[in-house]
């Protein structure tokens, strides 16, 4: 007999990432009872997988269909059609910011390596007031504070997606009105602030909500499967590399290709597929409900392999924080993790941002000159 056969690739029954109902948290009518059930399975989701199964939303199957076919007959269109929405970097005489717009095929970058993917990332817009022109000058950009740059095809995803965003606005803040509940923080203060650690804290800041949304296609991956294929060690490329999401709340739309994302589970080295449940939304929360927890909750890792048939596309949007809200971990956790004190320090949402994004399109990649990286 050989070596120890590696570490498979846990498929276990679906039922195993929770199933949450949100609906009492987007009702005025519901019971206290229908939303202690939610905050309970909540919290539980949250401790133990840090990713759950999202229902009760409100949003019409057949409008999810429509969000990934728009996705995805946008990058089946020609690539001078895709360029049109180029993301340049700040700055530039091209008029970019850095972030928003069209990123091709492994422009991408995630621990050194090139994902196997094309995108479109779009932000909230930023406060007209509040620009100031890049350093090439007037009619430049700062770090994200361009505009959108929208597809201008098809023709109606504009519309569909602005649509899309305000109702996922309205399910994002459900969710983390539930999740200040889950903590067992207490009702609503009279007169609170951004920094009042009752059940509304997240609420209040993510009151405007510096929200990503991402339309993502990725074309099955190229290298071989070899024997040991589901050990670690022998996946070279990724669809999308290993990480942890930025802000509060990722509500994941996927196409039904099975296989494709997979979580980490807290014995850290098995890998879970997380697949699509029709109508459902797959929900994992970021690094800033990891630090207003403490780490009580953790910003769970997770990875997209796609070596099924097919070009498959996903269409993440994160509910983030407010830009300027100031995270630092809240006394309830703190005090729930046992006395160990803070485990993390207090900073920006923004501030966290900006770093990722920077590190997303300029990292050094293994095996590249450093001029290349610098796309
Ligand atoms: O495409 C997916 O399933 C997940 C993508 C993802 O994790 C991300 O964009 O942060
Ligand atoms: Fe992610």
């Amino acid at each position: 007999m050989g070596a120890l056969p590696p570490t498979p690739l846990a498929t276990p029954p679906i039922s195993s990432l929770p199933i949450i109902d949100i609906s009492p948290y987007l009702s005025p009518t519901s019971t206290p009872e229908s939303r202690a059930a939610t905050a309970s399975a909540i919290n539980h989701a949250c401790t133990s997988y840090g990713f759950f199964y999202l229902t009760g939303h409100g949003i019409p199957t057949a409008k999810l269909d429509q969000i990934i076919s728009l996705a995805r007959a946008f990058f089946m269109s020609p690539l001078s059609e895709k360029n049109k929405i180029k993301r340049y970097d700040a700055g530039g005489p091209e008029g970019g910011d850095g972030a928003r717009g069209y990123q091709g095929m492994r422009e991408n970058i995630t621990l050194g390596r090139r994902d196997v993917q094309e995108a479109v990332d779009l932000y909230r817009e930023w406060d007209h007031s509040a620009k100031e022109p890049g350093k090439g000058g007037p009619g430049t950009h700062k770090t994200l504070q361009g505009p959108n740059l929208w597809p201008h095809i098809p023709t109606e995803l504009k519309d569909m997606y602005e649509e899309y965003i305000e109702e996922l606005q309205g399910v994002g803040k459900a969710i983390v009105h539930a999740m200040g509940a889950a903590l067992g923080l207490p009702e609503a203060m009279k007169g609170a602030d951004e920094s009042t650690e009752d059940e509304q804290i997240f609420v209040r800041n993510t009151d405007r909500s510096f929200w990503v949304m991402r339309m993502i296609g990725y074309p099955p991956l190229e290298t071989p499967l070899s024997q040991d294929a589901f050990s670690d060690e022998d996946i070279t490329e990724f669809s999308c590399g290993q990480h942890t999401d930025y802000g509060c709340v990722t509500l994941l739309l996927a196409d039904p290709t099975p296989g494709a994302l997979q979580v980490l589970l807290k014995d850290n080295k098995t890998w879970l597929n997380a697949d699509p449940l029709p109508g459902h939304f797959v929900v994992n929360i970021g690094d800033m409900i990891e630090r207003w927890t403490n780490g009580v909750w953790k910003s769970n890792v997770h990875r997209v392999v796609h070596r099924g048939q097919g070009y498959r596309v996903s269409v993440p949007f994160f509910y983030e924080p407010n830009f300027e809200a100031t995270v630092r971990p809240l006394r309830k956790c703190v005090e729930r993790m046992g006395g160990k004190g803070e485990k993390y320090g207090e900073g920006t949402y923004g501030g966290h941002l900006m770093g990722k994004v920077f590190n997303n399109f300029y990292s050094e990649v293994i095996g590249e000159s450093k001029g290349k990286s610098m796309l």
